[in-house]
């Protein structure tokens, strides 16, 4: 981004801003990256952070970026994120996290994948950073401390329960740069834990920005992101007003400033040295550029503000400077004068109805240019597909989208929201009835490691099956008898009458292979429009098996997934029971299906032509499989089931033939012969509880030993943990800990001296008390 702007032959009177030519010719030589877009910056209390996402709003802005948005200020701070956070963030990727947020790995990192996504963050000399946070937030008023230039002294110098102080709701209490980036309070004092912590941090950050040097940070951020200088220009914001920050500290509170909040001295210090070693390695230029930036960021400051600055009012009554802008600026210099300096609040009202409007013509674009779009279609053998893949997965433990509630509220297309949580790691395998839906499924399962496969059914015994199954017929007046379907097809039939119906199944009354693949219903009759749709889905799936052809379609996903033949061994699943397949379709009951499900038939005809190009494509070897598998499977299927008619309840009273096991298999076998009858239910089932209880392997996230991140700080935890000492000193030059007058009392520490002194005169006076009545 380049913005130029040159006012020669403007009346201003400013002669300092007359003279400006911001040049629009880099200084810096040719930049040979290219720019990064996709960046989380952890966003910090009281470190500066507010002008860093003020950058990061005007680039993302101008670039029509993907922002993760709080709904109010918080992205669910003080609770570790989670990927549901973000305001409605739909199917969308985000682009750019830089609102306050607690670090938290996994949900972070699924967000903003390492490979892809810079991660930045900035920190303060705790001694300031404290005293900022305490002053800001008005801290000791949870002790009866007034907040005065004195507060601190007095909070500090007071006996400080943590435990009280936590309970009262204040995260930043201590340490508060470690408890931004994550780190369980609980951990605050063991130092090889918090070493541990600032090493697994120095791994997840790939730049920490150091509020001292905030210049310097923002020059070694440009050169990470690749960003032009103009990128990153900015005025100071949330700066308190002076006389509120004038505490001046004396050593001794600088000191118990430090030992209460080791942990973030320990961090501050490490990280202050690497941003030195980082700009070492940068070489000379790195200073020039940092001129050229100083020099730029003047002449903007300039150009854009008043020197007077204003007073604004922004939290609990807090004041912090702002700007007044110049009078009579051009209109591009006066937008992005507007946009350095407008508040963080006012910022991200703008940017969430930006992203609402964005959101909007989206979904317009997609009805129009297709809701691109499932996997499991209905009626189609799709149940013995998912028992197959439950299998397999829950075998290898790898992990499901399973359906929040039922179905993923099928009819309606695939959401991420319709799935339940999906925080801790990148699922395998998504396989229940859903309605495709190109985006989310994408953005789940991303194509170049994905494998999309799906299973259809000539058109006319999938709607006669689906017909029959759903009770269609009945819903419309037909009853539910064998030819009820040809009185349906007879009787002229008003599609958009039907669609009025409530019940969700009525999508299934035409075109239902179609519906499921996530075509509107409005192109039904469009065939090139259907066509079209067609050609997408070529594209989008890598296998679309044919249920007519049911042994052949599971070789070629055998072959294309390289799977084990005992993998696909089946048993037929959800057949109905043999009075109700028995409707014999007459050619012109056939020929009127064909008709009123004329998508299906193309879609079908187009698929079915390919698969067995596909099955050409294999080769001799494929035959031979094919042989192979289907006498294995016979083999298996009389291994374990009686050979005895078995009937299971499935859909509002449906039967449909069920399978009993053989009795006295050996444990393996009957344990795979379980599995194999095993409906969709059972396995949902199984495999929620199963994915509350699974923990993600610690090798593959990276954390550090002593850190458990799924931990929650519940309130409840906090009476279990032991008061975090901290020995406040009094004066400097002693060894406080030999001569400090501070005793541990239960789990608070007390200056002994007073209260013991307090103590003795109570007791003194309670006798004295009990003898005078006495007597
Ligand atoms: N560029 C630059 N250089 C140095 N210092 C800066 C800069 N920008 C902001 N600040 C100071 O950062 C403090 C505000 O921090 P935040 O914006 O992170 O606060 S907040 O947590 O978002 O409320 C606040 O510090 P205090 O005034 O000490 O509170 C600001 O003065």
């Amino acid at each position: 981004m380049t913005i130029a702007w040159t006012w020669g032959d403007r009346n201003h009177d400013d002669n300092t801003a007359d003279k400006l030519v911001f040049s629009p010719t880099p200084t810096t030589p040719p930049v040979r990256c290219s720019p990064h877009n996709n960046i989380l910056f952890l966003k910090t209390h009281k470190t500066g952070s507010s002008t860093i996402a003020n950058i990061f709003y005007r680039y993302g802005d101008l670039k029509n970026l993907t922002f993760a948005l709080p709904s109010a200020t918080l992205l669910g701070w003080p609770n570790r994120f989670q990927v549901y956070f973000p305001f409605r963030l739909q199917d969308k990727t985000p682009d750019i996290l830089c609102n306050h947020a607690r670090f938290n790995k996994i949900p972070m990192n699924w967000l903003f994948p390492k490979a892809t996504c810079k991660y930045v963050t900035i920190l303060r000399n705790p001694v300031d950073n404290f005293e900022s946070a305490f002053r800001y937030m008005n801290m000791g008023r949870h002790i009866g401390i007034r907040d005065d230039p004195e507060s601190l002294k007095k909070f500090l110098t007071h006996g400080i329960s943590f435990i009280k102080m936590r309970q009262k709701a204040e995260p930043l209490i201590r340490n508060p740069l470690m408890f931004d980036l994550g780190l369980s309070f609980k951990h605050y004092q063991n130092i090889t834990a918090v070493k541990e912590y600032i090493r697994f941090l120095e791994k997840e950050f790939d730049l920490v920005m150091i509020m001292e040097y905030f210049d310097e940070s923002l020059v070694l951020m440009k050169r990470l992101l690749c960003w032009e200088i103009e990128d990153i220009l900015y005025l100071k914001l949330n700066e308190r007003q002076d006389e509120e920050k004038g505490t001046t500290l004396t050593a001794d509170v600088r000191e118990n400033i430090k030992r209460w909040n080791k942990a973030d001295v320990l961090l501050f210090e490490y990280f202050n040295q690497s941003l030195w070693f980082k700009i070492e390695s940068e070489g000379e230029n790195f200073y020039e550029e940092l001129a050229t930036f100083r020099k730029r960021r003047r002449e903007l400051q300039n150009a854009c503000v008043e020197n007077e600055t204003r007073l604004e009012t922004v939290y609990n009554g807090k004041k912090v400077k702002s700007y007044s802008l110049r009078k009579g600026m051009p209109k591009e210099l006066k937008t992005l004068c507007e946009k350095l300096t407008r508040a963080s609040n006012t910022y991200l009202r703008y940017l969430r109805k930006k992203h609402e409007e964005k959101l909007a013509n989206e979904l317009d674009e997609d009805e129009e240019s297709w809701n691109l779009s499932t996997d499991l279609t209905h009626k189609t053998g799709s149940s013995t597909m998912a028992n197959i893949f439950f299998r397999y997965g829950d075998f290898r433990n790898l992990a499901f989208v399973l359906p929040r509630y039922i179905l993923f509220e099928w009819p309606q297309r695939f959401q991420t929201s319709l799935a339940a949580p999906l925080q801790t790691r990148r699922p395998n395998i998504l396989c229940s009835h859903t309605r495709f839906n190109k985006k989310p499924i994408n953005w789940i399962f991303p194509k170049d490691s994905s494998k999309y496969i799906t299973i259809l059914r000539n058109p006319v015994d999938n709607f006669e099956s689906a017909f029959r199954y759903m009770k269609l017929g009945e819903m419309f007046g037909f009853g539910n008898h064998p030819n009820s379907l040809q009185k349906f097809l007879e009787n002229g039939v008003s599609f958009a009458n039907m669609l009025k119906r409530h019940n969700p199944l009525v999508n299934l009354i035409r075109n239902p292979l179609m519906f499921d693949l996530g075509l509107s219903f409005k192109y039904y009759q469009n065939f090139t429009a259907v066509k079209e749709y067609i050609q997408f889905l070529d594209k989008e799936f890598d296998l679309v098996m044919i249920a007519d052809y049911f042994d052949e379609s599971l070789v070629l996903m055998k072959r294309l997934l390289c799977w084990e033949m005992h993998d696909i061994l089946y048993v037929k699943l959800n057949a109905r029971v043999d009075n109700e397949t028995g409707t014999i379709l007459t050619e012109d009951v056939r020929e009127n299906i064909k008709r009123w499900n004329k998508a299906d038939v193309l879609l079908f005809e187009h698929f079915n032509k390919s698969f067995w190009e596909k099955v050409k494509n294999e080769g001799e070897s494929f035959n031979e499989e094919l042989a192979a598998f289907r006498q294995k499977n016979t083999a298996i299927k009389q291994a374990c089931i009686e050979n005895k008619p078995h009937f299971q309840t499935i859909y509002e009273g449906k039967l449909a033939k069920g399978h009993s096991i053989r009795e006295k298999l050996p444990r393996k076998l009957r344990m795979f012969c379980e599995k194999l009858i095993k409906s969709e239910e059972y396995y949902l089932k199984n495999l929620r509880e199963k994915s509350q209880h699974q923990r993600t392997p610690s090798s593959s996230i990276d954390l550090p030993q002593n850190y458990n991140e799924h931990e929650e700080e519940d309130k409840k935890s906090w009476d279990t943990t032991k008061e975090l000492s901290y020995f406040p000193v009094l004066t400097l030059n002693h060894d406080t800990r030999e001569t400090s007058p501070w005793r541990r009392v239960g789990n608070l520490w007390i200056k002994w001296g007073h209260r013991a002194e307090r103590m003795r005169k109570r007791r003194y006076k309670a006798r004295r008390r009990t003898k005078r009545s006495s007597s």
